[in-house]
């Protein structure tokens, strides 16, 4: 199979975008697996957790209010059709959250693209080292994630991150190729081209639910023009799961994500309290609004705060982010916007936001999107 895009050096006069610093560079010796493997015992004082961050604080404890689980063969009929789409509308209005099963993803694409990521983590500390030094246009590489806030715990994770060539403006030529282990971008092609059909059928479906044509939201974050990453998360097992967060409370800064978990580990904010989203099943997919969707229909739908936490056991999951192109402006859709209920945020350029995004770390409980609300 041809891989459709190679990596280059980029040119003396490259500016990098925006999104340049979500991947930090860390060495080698400080990235967690490496750490793990060495054989520590104690988590390092810079990834403990300040706490009123840690896990078991406002874990809920009773199991009477799930993530909801969304059947997407529903919508192979028109009476199923309006109950999938009366279901979505609930999941992101309640929860911004909901895991697809029956999704049309191939079962073998999922498997063999989950067994890819761990053949990644076995590679050598080398071989995976030469990620970080390949130069791309975006946040794709390989490193840690948050560690620009010197204030803040680092998180117990790593990242490899890739972004799909056909689901992005073909002028931003420099995606990160991925030849070791051997087969893994062959795989990712399809698995990504998978993964993106399925967000621009959620897509379609929350713009009905939104009484619009089933392309408004695509158009709005710029069509042909939008792009899609690909964050391969690994959580390696921790000797001290309590003090540590794997990633902490965020909301994602995309459209929609995408995400297909190994083992359980991601917990939603509701309520106040962090509600468990193990997988439902083998391979569900967990779909969560974010910020951009948030903003477009005007806050009717929710980018929720969700973390990762950790345990004794390594965990491995695969989020892809369909993102707007950086140039177009979000705010609310005036489609959606009356006298009744008027806009409450005010348009912002994408890449603007991504900075706004990046700035600011996960210190406090400042919610990117409020930056932008409009006074009323
Ligand atoms: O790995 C997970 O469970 C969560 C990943 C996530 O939220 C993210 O990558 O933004
Ligand atoms: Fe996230």
């Amino acid at each position: 199979m041809k891989i459709p895009v190679e990596s280059k050096d980029l040119p003396p006069d490259f500016e990098p975008t925006e999104w340049k610093d979500e991947l930090a560079k860390r060495r080698p010796e400080q990235m967690v697996q490496y750490m793990v493997e060495e054989g520590i015992a104690e988590v390092p004082k810079r990834f403990v957790q300040p706490p009123h961050m840690r896990p078991a604080v406002g874990r809920r404890s009773s199991s009477d209010d799930e993530v909801p689980i969304i059947d997407m063969a529903l919508g192979k009929d028109e009476e199923g059709r309006k109950q999938l789409h009366a279901d979505i509308a609930r999941a992101c209005e309640e929860w911004g959250f909901f895991q697809a099963i029956n999704h049309g993803v191939p079962d073998t694409l999922m498997d063999a693209m989950m067994d890819m990521e761990k053949k990644f983590y076995s590679l050598t500390s080398e071989e995976k080292e030469v990620y970080k030094k390949r130069k791309t246009t975006m946040s794709v590489g390989y490193g840690g994630v948050y560690d620009k806030h010197k204030d803040q715990a680092l998180v117990w994770m790593d990242r490899l991150t890739v972004d799909l060539p056909s689901a992005r403006d073909l002028t931003e030529t420099y995606n990160l190729v991925i030849d070791n282990p051997p087969g893994f971008q062959e795989v990712y092609v399809e698995y990504g081209k998978a993964i993106y059909e399925f967000a621009k059928e959620i897509m379609a479906i929350i713009s009905e639910v939104l009484g619009q044509p089933k392309d408004f939201l695509f158009k709005k974050i710029g069509d042909d023009r939008a792009a899609m990453k690909t964050a391969f998360n690994y959580y390696p097992q921790c000797p001290q799961p309590e003090f540590v967060l794997g990633l902490p409370p965020h909301a994602d800064a995309s459209a929609l994500a995408i995400l297909q978990q190994g083992s359980p580990g991601l917990e939603v904010l509701k309520n106040g309290f962090w509600i468990p989203v193990p997988p439902c099943s083998k391979r569900s997919l967990v779909v969560n609004v974010g910020d951009v969707i948030q903003m477009i229909s005007n806050a009717r739908f929710k980018s929720s705060l969700h973390r990762a936490v950790v345990t004794e056991i390594s965990r491995y999951s695969i989020g892809s982010f369909i993102m707007p192109h950086r140039e177009i402006y979000l705010a609310p859709a005036a489609e959606l916007c009356d006298e009744m209920n008027p806009p409450i945020y005010r348009s912002v350029k994408y890449a603007e936001y991504i900075l706004e995004y990046l700035s600011r770390g996960i210190k406090d409980d400042l919610r990117v999107v409020d930056l932008f609300r409009l006074c009323t």
